[in-house]
């Protein structure tokens, strides 16, 4: 069986490109290979490979810039996507792609389940919301939060660099959802396509945190690997005191009992892949240099 994978590059597709399962051949694009802006290619690409599914984990992900560069962010992270979705009907491929949390308003007083009300509050998550749509009902989309992968650019690596160059870090304590390392998702993105499931899926590791909460456990776990030389003040903050051209749901935690039961997955804490991930990007930096 033959999958191409999307953003081969991002977060998401190299965490793919690590974990593609035996009796499958897995080819990975970049946006170099393949820029998603012209939908235009992506039938020809797709007719090219002829895959038995497609695996999207391209997107406009930088949030706060989508603010101010709507058409972009809409035409990598909807219009490709509709295009993507045409080309894996007219080719009988399985289409897999991700949403987000963001499409969610955070005003529910449990966490979010597949089929409750959307209610985007930035152009990213209508974005994406739209890209939901234009996958189809044929698809397996699956949503996730606050991904981070070894390597990835992503809220551990700013932690890290910052707890590295500054005297102090502050972080809003008044988000609320769940992290997602991105090898956990990606071994939910494969067993959906495995599996052939369509429909709406939730996909984040288990527990509750605050981006207060994620920065104070990367210090800690990062002091304990050795990858930061000392600790420095972490200070809970409102997001009115940090502000972003972007508004963020203050609540987005994902309920993703229905995806563990279906794919037969144990729970797992975002702390204890936290770990992982860090053990992983101190194995590869060491690696590099030696
Ligand atoms: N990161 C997160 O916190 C979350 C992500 N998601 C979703 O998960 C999926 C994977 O995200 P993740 O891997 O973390 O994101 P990344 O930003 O790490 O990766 C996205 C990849 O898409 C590529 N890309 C961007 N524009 C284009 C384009 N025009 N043509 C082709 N490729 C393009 C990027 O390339 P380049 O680097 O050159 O821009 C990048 O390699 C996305 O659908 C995202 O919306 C959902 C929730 C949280
Ligand atoms: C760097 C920094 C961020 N923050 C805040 C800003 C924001 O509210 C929160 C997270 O910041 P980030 O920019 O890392 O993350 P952000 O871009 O909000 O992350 C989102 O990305 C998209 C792609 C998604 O789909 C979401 O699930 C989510 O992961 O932390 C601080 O409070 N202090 C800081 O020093
Ligand atoms: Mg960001």
């Amino acid at each position: 069986m033959k999958a191409l994978i999307t953003g081969a590059a991002g977060q998401l597709g190299r965490a793919l490109m690590d974990a593609v399962p035996e009796g499958w051949e897995a080819t990975g694009l970049t946006r170099a290979e393949l820029d998603l802006s012209d939908p235009s290619v992506i039938a020809r690409e797709v007719e090219a490979h002829r895959p038995d599914a497609i695996l999207n984990a391209a997107a406009y992900t930088a949030v706060d810039r989508a603010e101010s560069d709507e058409s972009a962010a809409f035409a990598v992270n909807a219009a490709a996507v509709g295009a993507i979705a045409h080309a894996a009907r007219a080719t009988g491929a399985r289409l897999v792609h991700v949403s987000t949390d963001f499409v969610f308003d955070g005003t529910s007083p449990r966490a979010y389940r597949p089929d409750d009300g959307r209610n985007p509050l930035s152009v990213y998550g209508r974005s994406k919301a739209a890209g939901e749509d234009a996958a189809g009902p044929a698809a397996a989309i699956v949503r996730t939060a606050w991904v981070y992968g070894a390597g990835g650019a992503n809220f551990v690596n700013t932690m890290l660099r910052l707890m590295r160059t500054r005297d102090e870090v502050r972080v809003v304590a008044d988000q609320i959802g769940a992290p997602t390392w991105a090898a956990g998702l990606a071994d939910t993105v494969w067993a959906l396509a495995l599996g052939g499931h369509a429909g709406v899926f939730h996909h984040s590791d288990a527990g509750v945190a605050s981006w207060y909460d994620f920065a104070v456990a990367v210090q800690e776990e990062a002091l304990a690997l050795g990858m930061l030389e000392r600790a420095v003040p972490v200070l809970p903050i409102a997001t009115a005191d940090y502000p972003l051209p972007a508004h963020r749901p203050a609540f987005s935690l994902l309920d993703s009992a229905a995806t563990r039961a279906l794919l037969g997955q144990a729970p797992t804490h975002w702390r204890v892949n936290l770990r992982h991930m860090l053990a992983q990007q101190m194995a590869a930096e060491r690696g590099d240099r030696s």
